[in-house]
């Protein structure tokens, strides 16, 4: 039984519903991790209550909610650093509790705040960790440290030799992240990973971690307490309430658009016209009006133009620029092949955040 809930997506329970057969609700996809009806109590209390929830091969979806809420707890009982208390955890078609924890933690890359990196190890020494485990030969060791390295934005011939209090906050977190993608695991579980670097070095990171997870189709869950982080990153965001409750598992754009509870709502809340303009989309029906000759703004005419699905962001500062030209209220839109469809203005704009924010409307 699944209740419908605006904005849910059926491979979670939703708020009101009971526990959900999530093998069936995500046929469309095939699921790397599932935790079904999972809970964990420590001495009587209860950290994740009755979580159902299916992560996408490939996806990177982010869990984020108030401190305490359960995001660690739910994450570590993936790879057993937590037992879970009841329910199951099945990794690829593997129940995680019949997998030996150590074998299971090679096979799941693991990246937490401050890293960890090994203090007295070199940093192609702290990368080579699990395929020195592994057994692998030395020339098939350093070649991978060096394309890890390489792929993590350090080049092996500056870094591979420095210790770890050689490096700043930022370089560290990468070393972290070339030691948990060693292997190449099919999984990678990220705990707060950017959360000790500065905010400069830490979008960076977000970015190029981003990049680098979608060029490797490693499926990664990662936990975070900022929304901002969760919806730039995020294929799907998972917003916990106290008890690992899903509150919404959706795109990062139905999640700010249309808040499917209370606590999504409060969460986004601060920000959250920002937030769209950064993820939301100038379509057709949001434009002033139709092609109309070459008088006004675009090719031929006077002003800045925009591409028919830039971010409404850049459409705000096409429209800041224009504010000066002549008959500035307005900028040219262009489709693909630099045709002009029509133009917009403040008001369209306006009428993209409507269509977002509509029950029921806008992409998902
Ligand atoms: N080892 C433990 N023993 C007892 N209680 C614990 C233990 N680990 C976590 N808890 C409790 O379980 C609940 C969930 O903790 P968890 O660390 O999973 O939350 P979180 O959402 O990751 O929080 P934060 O964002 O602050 O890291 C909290 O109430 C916490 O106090």
């Amino acid at each position: 039984m699944t209740t419908s809930v605006p904005g849910a997506d059926p491979t979670a329970s939703a708020p009101t519903s009971g526990p959900t057969s999530v093998a069936a609700a995500d046929e469309a996809h095939a699921v790397a991790i599932r935790f079904d009806s999972v809970r964990k109590e420590y001495a009587g209390s209860v950290a994740v209550d009755d979580l159902s929830l299916a992560v996408r091969e490939g996806e990177l979806l982010v869990l984020v909610g108030a401190s305490g809420c359960g995001k660690s707890t739910t994450l570590r009982m993936a790879n057993r650093l937590v037992e879970p208390t009841a329910g199951r955890i099945v990794l690829g078609d593997e129940d995680v509790t019949d997998v030996d924890p150590v074998a299971l933690r090679r096979r799941i890359g693991y990246v937490i705040q401050n890293v960890g990196l090994f203090p007295h190890r070199t940093v192609a020494q702290n990368v080579a960790t699990v395929p020195s485990l592994l057994g692998w030969d030395r020339r098939r060791t350093r070649d991978r440290v060096a394309e890890l390295l390489t792929l993590v934005g350090l080049e092996p011939a500056r870094y591979a030799r420095r210790w770890p209090h050689e490096l700043s906050g930022g370089e560290r977190q990468r070393v972290g992240v070339a030691r948990a993608l060693a292997t190449d695991p099919p999984v990678l579980l990220m705990d707060e990973p950017f959360g000790a670097v500065d905010p400069v070095g830490r979008a960076r990171l977000q970015q190029e971690f981003s990049r680098l997870q979608r060029d490797l189709g490693t499926t990664v869950m990662m936990v975070t307490h900022d929304i901002d982080e969760a919806v730039r990153m995020a294929d799907r965001v998972v917003v916990l309430s106290r008890g690992a409750r899903v509150e919404q598992l959706a795109s990062p754009l139905e999640v700010v658009a249309r808040p499917a509870t209370g606590t999504v709502a409060d969460l986004v809340g601060r920000g959250r016209t920002a937030r769209l303009l950064a993820l939301g989309r100038l379509e057709p029906t949001d434009l002033d009006d139709a092609p109309r000759g070459d008088d006004g703004p675009g090719p031929g005419g006077a002003g800045p133009t925009v591409r028919l699905g830039a971010e409404l962001g850049d459409v705000v500062t096409a429209l800041t620029a224009a504010v000066d030209a002549p008959g500035g209220t307005s900028v040219g839109v262009l489709d693909e092949s630099g045709r002009r469809v029509g133009t917009a203005s403040a008001a369209s704009v306006v009428r993209a955040l409507h269509r977002l924010t509509a029950a029921g409307g806008g992409p998902a």
